[in-house]
């Protein structure tokens, strides 16, 4: 079996990530290569990982983080979760990859997020001009069933828990607000009707 060596762009005296059991990456000075061995000095230990766990580090980061992961430098699992991170703890939890769009369940109201004004705001702007957001997704979504005149679908994926329902709610939300004529004979706003069809168990 062939041994494994220390990618070229890993050098003596580079920044790496390097797989941790707790943190999962952590961050530090490469000290030494000897063959598929490399040292590294971390901020609370010194350790000797394989080449295959270690990971170039940007380090013109920037501190904000980026609202596109296609403008990340290294598109590995430490710089989109290091990303991700930096925007959740500034309670930005919505990050784009293109037109994909992550959420990071806040557990928590963030009253920034879902102002009032927010879906006027949205409406009609290109993907990526503003903060990534549910409601640009749906903007996007419904231009292009009327410019194209073809159904659209939107995936919403991730684990149990992890916020489907809330950003569906939001997807819907937004497609009511362009889509529905408040009907004067009815009660319920077209809006109200389809909320409803999202909060059903
Ligand atoms: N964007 C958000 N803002 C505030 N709270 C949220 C948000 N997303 C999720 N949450 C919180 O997390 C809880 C779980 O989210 P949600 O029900 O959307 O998950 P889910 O992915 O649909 O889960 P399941 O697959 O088990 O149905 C919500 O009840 C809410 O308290």
């Amino acid at each position: 079996m062939a041994s494994q060596v220390a990618p070229s762009n890993i050098v003596v005296g580079s920044i790496v990530w390097v797989e941790d059991p707790e943190a999962a990456w952590i961050d530090g000075e490469v000290k030494k290569i000897d063959g598929e061995d490399i040292t590294i000095k971390c901020k609370e230990k010194t350790v000797v990982a394989k080449a295959s766990n270690v990971n170039p580090k940007d380090p013109e980061f920037p501190s904000s983080g980026v609202e596109d992961m296609t403008r990340l430098a290294y598109l590995h699992e430490p710089g989109v979760l290091q990303n991700l991170k930096c925007r959740f703890d500034m309670n930005e939890i919505y990050t784009y990859t293109a037109n994909i769009l992550i959420a990071v369940n806040p557990f928590q109201r963030l009253p920034h997020l879902y102002a009032n004004n927010m879906m006027e705001k949205y409406k009609g702007a290109a993907l990526g001009e503003l903060s990534p957001h549910p409601f640009a997704i749906a903007d996007s979504a419904y231009r292009q069933m009327i410019n194209e005149q073809i159904s659209q679908a939107i995936l919403v994926s991730g684990e149990s828990g992890a916020g489907k329902t809330e950003s569906t709610k939001m997807l819907m939300q937004y497609l009511a607000f362009m889509g529905g004529k408040v009907n004067n004979t009815e009660e319920r706003s077209v809006e109200q009707k389809v909320l409803e069809v999202a909060q059903t168990p």
